[in-house]
């Protein structure tokens, strides 16, 4: 559904240029709802905005849904939708109406769209509220009229950029069943997000991206196995603690501090349960002891972090 090779983007302003999107290669396949999973100025809307024909790429080729990118942006209009990361809709006017203006942009006749605008409230469970002004709606309702819009014209491949940012656990579960039923519909999604829980619970197969290039992909239980063993998280009282703990640690066979982060360090192990006492017992000697261990599968923060060093949840505050 989406073959990208060399993809390319770098912002170039007077004084510093921005290569936010690195000589990327992507294959998406019908039906799966696939994932890039990142941080912030990852490159990740840079990237769907390329996708979705609306930033030209410096360079590499791409097709999208059947067309090609660069040949026929506008195959590639007609066949997709896109889900901006703010809210599309305007504050006075209703969802049926947004509905029913967005299906004749595309070109329908306005019996057809008015049609078209029922059958998609009916599916997103919209006509509580579909009739008043969408400034009246909640944060989650107004998602998924934004996730209406961009399917008024059933495209084959749904472009969501972030689309649970912001909204509370019961909206995004919401946004999250929509975008179920609409894979289920036979709709192919390419979804953008910076929650790993999002990522893990949601997509088929994730692409971890960082600076601009994806640093793994697969399927999250595919990218967790390959981390392997167990994550060792050790809790200190201090800073200092945790750097003395790190210093030690890194000297023992074996092991490897992969994250000394303010109070805290993460072990890669391949057992937990054997790893524990000998990481007790060579912190004791060394004058310093954790005031938590917490034994656990790899995450996809762990993923992260096996590829980047850096923790996602830490740059993104909890997920
Ligand atoms: N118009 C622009 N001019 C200059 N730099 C830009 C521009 N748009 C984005 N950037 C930079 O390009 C990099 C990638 O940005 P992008 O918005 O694609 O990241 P992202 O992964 O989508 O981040 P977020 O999760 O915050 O939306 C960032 O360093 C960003 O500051």
């Amino acid at each position: 559904m989406i073959e990208a090779r060399g993809l390319r983007k770098t912002y170039r302003g007077r004084k510093v240029s921005v290569p936010a999107v690195r000589d990327l290669d992507l294959d998406v396949a019908e039906g799966e709802i696939f994932g890039f999973l990142g941080p912030n100025g990852a490159g990740k809307s840079t990237l769907m905005r390329m996708l979705t024909t609306l930033l030209p790429p410096d360079g590499g080729e791409a097709t999208v849904a059947g067309a090609d990118l660069r040949r026929h942006p506008r195959k590639v209009r007609r066949r997709i939708g896109y889900v901006a990361q703010g809210p599309a809709t305007w504050r006075l006017v209703t969802a049926c109406e947004e509905l029913v203006m967005q299906g004749r942009l595309h070109g329908m006749s306005k019996a057809a769209a008015t049609r078209r605008a029922a059958e998609v409230v009916d599916a997103l469970g919209m006509a509580d509220f579909a009739d008043r002004q969408c400034g009246t709606y909640s944060g989650g309702q107004r998602r998924r009229v934004d996730i209406a819009l961009g399917i008024v014209h059933e495209p084959v491949l749904l472009f969501l950029d972030e689309p649970t940012t912001g909204l509370d656990p019961a909206s995004r579960s919401d946004v999250w069943q929509e975008v179920r039923r609409q894979r289920a519909a036979g709709t192919t999604i390419f979804i953008t997000t910076h929650y790993l829980d999002e990522a893990d619970a949601l997509c088929d197969r994730v692409a971890v991206m960082d600076h601009g290039t994806v640093v793994a992909v697969g399927s999250p239980a595919e990218l967790k196995r390959a981390v392997g063993g167990d994550v060792v998280t050790l809790r200190f009282a201090d800073g200092t603690d945790a750097a003395t703990a790190a210093a030690v640690l890194a000297k023992e066979p074996g092991l490897q501090p992969v994250d000394a982060g303010r109070q805290r360090l993460r072990l890669h192990v391949p057992d937990g349960t054997t790893a524990i006492p000998g990481l007790l017992g060579a912190l004791h000697e060394a004058g310093t002891r954790p005031v938590a261990i917490e034994l656990h599968q790899p995450s996809l923060d762990d993923v992260f972090m096996a590829h980047t060093g850096r923790s996602l949840a830490d740059e993104e505050g909890p997920a």
